[in-house]
């Protein structure tokens, strides 16, 4: 899965929630093995067993599964699940990596019975590959084209029983006739500090840290409701305890070791807090437009809007006005800064 979304991850920062090939290396040895061991997404957890069991039951295949949700929060980490929960071998696969209908040809003409397809990005799957796709979620069949021009002919070659699993951070971006293709699609949403708390609290046994149950909910505060920046976090806290405290990670290292790489008790780094100073101090509190922010805090816009903005937006130190970006009395409140004076009103 080498491509955009993961290869630039580590210059995003620290509670970026894509991440680095290496980092997927590390994550390997955290993921959840089993159903029951997937902490969270009660409603998908437990719509997912059911079609799970019920097609183990009938001994058939599972219907194709579309998760969609924002990066990190699992969709590879179920697909390797019901790969294991049906007895097959996952093959992974990304939308980008699928170019051209020929990549597709080779991917499904090396499946076997029973193995689960994940395409990571499925929503940036070239168009010219999905009427391929579409025949073999339906019909389990390809059609190889053999020769060229007026004498060329299609070959149906028919594929064993799979199961796509398809994860998007877009879903509204799948063309309607994809998305009709899934059997059954689940949402992930952003974890409650609790459910991070227990991810945490359970991977440090995997890593072999001594955490205290404090230190975990100080890392579950900061992680921004997403498992792959808590294990992030959890691996920074390991750290700082070994090297400069006295191996337990407990709440005086967590916060310590949160404080050496710039992430606060609500879970910003320092392009978040240089873009919310920009707004509140230099544009005093906004609106200002994406671009004329950006240079401010000496960023691309693109940076702004896709690695800081989401979180500072959703969690309401940001709104988005037809005008530009505005801080709320949240983001002055947060940086310990007086208000906008009563004349400058907030949102301009
Ligand atoms: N519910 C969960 N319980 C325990 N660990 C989890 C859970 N969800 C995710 N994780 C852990 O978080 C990390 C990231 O998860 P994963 O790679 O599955 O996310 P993703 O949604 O597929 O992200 P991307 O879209 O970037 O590929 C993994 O180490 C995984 O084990």
């Amino acid at each position: 899965m080498a491509d955009s979304k993961s290869s630039d991850a580590n210059s995003k920062g620290i509670v970026s929630p894509a991440a680095s090939e290496s980092e997927r290396a590390a994550e390997a040895a955290l993921r959840p093995r089993q159903l029951s061991e997937f902490v969270g997404q009660e409603t998908v957890r437990s719509q997912l067993s059911l079609v799970l069991e019920a097609a183990v039951a009938r001994g058939k295949t599972p219907d194709h599964v579309l998760l969609s949700g924002p990066p990190g929060l699992g969709k590879t980490t179920l697909s390797m699940i019901i790969a294991a929960e049906v007895n097959g071998s996952l093959r992974l696969t990304s939308g980008p990596a699928i170019q051209n209908p020929g990549d597709l040809a080779a991917v499904l003409s090396s499946l076997q019975e029973n193995d689960v397809l994940f395409i990571d990005e499925i929503h940036r799957l070239a168009r010219t590959a999905e009427e391929m796709l579409y025949l073999a979620m339906e019909d389990f069949r390809v059609d190889v084209m053999v020769g060229k021009g007026p004498g060329a002919t299609s070959i149906p070659l028919p594929l064993p029983p799979f199961t796509v699993v398809g994860a998007t951070t877009r879903a509204g971006l799948l063309p309607a006739p994809l998305r009709d293709r899934f059997g059954f699609t689940g949402h992930l949403e952003y974890y409650e500090e609790e459910e991070l708390a227990l991810i945490v609290t359970r991977n440090a046994v995997k890593l072999q840290a001594n955490l205290e149950a404090d230190a975990a909910h100080e890392i579950a505060s900061r992680s921004r409701g997403t498992p792959r920046i808590a294990n992030r976090l959890l691996r920074r806290v390991q750290d700082w305890a070994q090297v400069r405290g006295n191996g337990v990670l407990d709440l005086a290292a967590a916060r310590a070791a949160l404080d050496v790489f710039e992430v606060d008790r609500r879970g910003l780094d320092r392009l978040d807090r240089a873009v919310l100073e920009a707004v509140c101090v230099r544009f005093r509190g906004g609106p200002v437009g994406l671009t004329t922010l950006a240079v401010s805090v000496g960023e691309e816009p693109e940076t702004v809007e896709t690695v800081a903005e989401p979180y500072l937006v959703r969690e309401g130190f940001l709104v988005r006005t037809p005008r530009g970006r505005a801080a709320t009395r949240l983001a002055f409140d947060h940086l310990g800064l007086p208000g906008p004076a009563p004349e400058e009103t907030l949102f301009g």
